[in-house]
């Protein structure tokens, strides 16, 4: 068995990987799917249903689950000007590399690819990564991984952001914009873990508190996990590179004589991915068998720039460095035995030997399609290093993986949606339950102003019962009353009637008895007439009578008052007569009046009565 630790020459290194998902419970082999273009947004591919799952074995089954190996020549540095002459020589179009160790010996080998210094970044990275990238969308892991000696490109093969220059990007900003581009779902996501192993510790680049995380093995599936790493939705290409740059920042780097920034780790981008369409797919057509359990694949995918291997003697690596430069090589080393092992179908890969085998387990000779670029400078100066490298891809160019489609049943997500389902009825439970309570607190709020209408109508009702009820003793007390009244005065009209009546026989009496006393009178008023006349009579009489007396007397008088005047004239009285009389008014008889005339004669008073009548 074949040893790349023979081979490889120790030197520095600066590994970093890409990690993208896979399913740890379940995994049914499948073939490789025909290599086709990335899914566009529009309309997604889908992985060929009638896939049968077989192991490559042979020929062209075993050629197709070749690890791809391509080599890239690093354009002359200020260094190698210094240096007339070169190692390599390049026939692209024969896919060969001739490698001369000097004048007179050199040997060809031939590659996936050979790209020359002006190869572009796009191209490379649509023969090396492209594939495995398409490959990864169709569900099945894949790894890239760049091996080199110290300052022949890895990083800029890999990791280059490009973000002033985009034909600039490197392999990983690519792959990630061709996942983006096929990410369009809402129910996929793209999450991603950046780590670096350094001193044999894996650290974590996007949390850099996040040291020696423990490597997890299922021993079931053979799969391999990192538990203890951050994982970073991305949310588009933007932040991709963001976070690609702050993982650089966290990387180690230092500046040696054969790169000012030679990284001292192994970068490890992981990606991880899932797709809902191709598990219902999977689901309906081939895998779960009327158990309606969704099932989800998740692919993963590792993007690794590994430390630049280096020759101590040469890099001039001293204390902290060198310590650094024995890691690199020795895990460099341990992946060149695993490779060796595997190119060999030896059946024990020693992948425990160094964290940088562990952690491609699977993904390198495992069940990932894979791809390897190796870099390499012209000069001469490093023919050795060269060498080395050009036979570890040649070495891994026999690696033939298990390529696997990994399926699982979607617990998580079926747990999810049921979860969600109970959320959902716990909340409508929940909103009916509020809906009742509060509709029965309307109830009740009803029922209480009903009672309490209720109440008040009772309450106005006896009001007004016993209102009606009093009303109705006052009005039948009343209508006693009335009729008591109306009776007695029915008595009293009754005994006035009586009365009448009898007053009424009394008054016909009466009226006999008038009319009786009116004939009576009648009678009377004639006699009555009659003595009046008679008396009127008289008093005409009585009246000349006395007027004659009054004009006698008056006579007399005057006589007298003449005597009076003429004393030797006699007084007719002298004999001492005299008359005087006297009249009084206020004697009055019925229907005339008598007046009483008194007439003194001489001493003698005489009485005269006259009485007037009015007829
Ligand atoms: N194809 C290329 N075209 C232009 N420049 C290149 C190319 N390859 C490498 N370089 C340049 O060479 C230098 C070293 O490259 P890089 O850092 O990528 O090497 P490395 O293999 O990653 O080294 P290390 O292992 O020490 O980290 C850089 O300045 C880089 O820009």
């Amino acid at each position: 068995m074949a040893s790349l630790a023979t081979t490889i020459v120790p030197a520095s290194t600066r590994p970093a990987v890409l990690w993208m998902a896979s399913n740890p419970r379940s995994s049914i082999q499948r073939p490789a799917p025909p290599a086709r273009a990335v899914r566009s947004k529009a309309s997604p591919a889908k992985r060929p249903a009638g896939a049968t799952p077989r192991a490559p074995s042979s020929g062209d089954d075993a050629d197709a689950c070749r690890v791809r190996v391509a080599v890239r020549l690093r354009p002359r540095n200020n260094e190698d000007l210094h240096f007339e002459a070169d190692c390599v020589e390049l026939q692209p179009e024969l896919r060969r590399l001739k490698l001369r160790k000097n004048n007179w010996i050199s040997e060809s080998y031939k590659f996936d690819e050979v790209f020359t210094e002006n190869a572009s970044q796009k191209r490379v990275y649509q023969v090396v990564a492209k594939p495995v990238v398409e490959s990864v969308l169709n569900g099945f892991n894949g790894t890239v991984m760049a091996y080199g000696q110290t300052g022949t490109g890895k990083t800029y093969t890999i990791g280059r952001l490009g973000k002033s220059d985009q034909s600039e990007r490197g392999i990983m900003v690519r792959a990630m914009e061709d996942i983006l581009v096929d990410t369009s779902s809402a129910a996929d996501t793209v999450a991603i873990s950046y780590l670096q192993i350094y001193l044999e510790s894996i650290q974590d680049l996007l949390a850099p508190e996040k040291k020696n995380i423990a490597i997890v093995d299922d021993p079931r599936t053979g799969q391999v996990f990192l538990p203890g790493a951050a994982v970073i939705t991305v949310r588009d290409l933007d932040h991709f590179q963001q976070l690609l740059q702050i993982g650089e920042s966290n990387r180690h780097v230092a500046n040696t004589t054969m790169n000012t920034e030679s990284s001292r780790s192994h970068a490890i981008l992981m990606r991880s991915s899932k797709g809902k369409e191709e598990c219902e797919n999977i689901a309906r057509n081939e895998v779960v068998s009327g158990d309606g359990l969704p099932v989800i694949i998740k692919s993963k995918l590792l993007i690794v720039d590994l430390a630049g291997s280096e020759r101590i003697d040469k890099s001039g690596s001293e204390g902290h460095m060198l310590e650094e430069a024995k890691f690199i090589n020795l895990s460099l080393t341990s992946l060149g035995k695993c490779i060796n092992a595997l190119s060999e179908n030896s059946p024990h890969i020693p992948t425990r030997d160094s964290k940088l085998t562990r952690l491609l387990h699977d993904s390198f000779g495992g069940s990932a399609r894979a791809s390897l670029i190796i870099t390499i400078g012209p000069s001469a100066r490093y023919y050795a290093e060269t060498a080395s490298t050009i036979m570890f891809g040649q070495r891994a160019m026999k690696v033939v993986n298990m390529v696997k489609y990994k399926v699982e049943f979607d617990y998580e997500s079926q747990c999810r949606k049921l979860q969600e389902q109970v959320d959902s009825l716990t909340e409508e439970s929940e909103r009916q339950q509020k809906f009742r309570s509060k509709e029965k607190e309307q109830m009740e709020e009803k029922l209480k102003i009903c009672e309490n209408s209720l109440a008040e109508l009772e309450k106005n009702l006896t009001l007004k019962s016993e209102q009606h009820q009093l009303e109705s003793f006052t009005y039948q007390k009343t209508l006693v009353e009335t009729a008591q009244k109306y009776e007695e005065r029915i008595a009293d009209l009754t005994k006035q009637l009586e009365d009448m009546h009898v007053r009424y026989e009394n008054s016909e009496d009466h009226l006999t008895c008038v009319q009786k006393l009116l004939r009576k009178n009648e009678k009377l008023i004639e006699h009555y007439q009659m003595e009046h006349s008679t008396y009127q009579k008289m008093l005409v009489e009585t009246t000349q009578m006395c007027e004659k007396i009054i004009a006698d007397l008056s006579q007399q008088l005057e006589e007298m008052n003449t005597s009076f005047a003429n004393p030797e004239q006699p007084f007719p009285f002298d004999n001492g007569t005299s008359v005087q009389v006297i009249w009084y008014s206020d004697f009055h008889l019925f229907w005339s009046y008598v007046f009483p005339v008194v007439v003194e004669v001489g001493s003698i008073w005489i009485f005269l009565p006259l009485r007037l009548v009015f007829g």
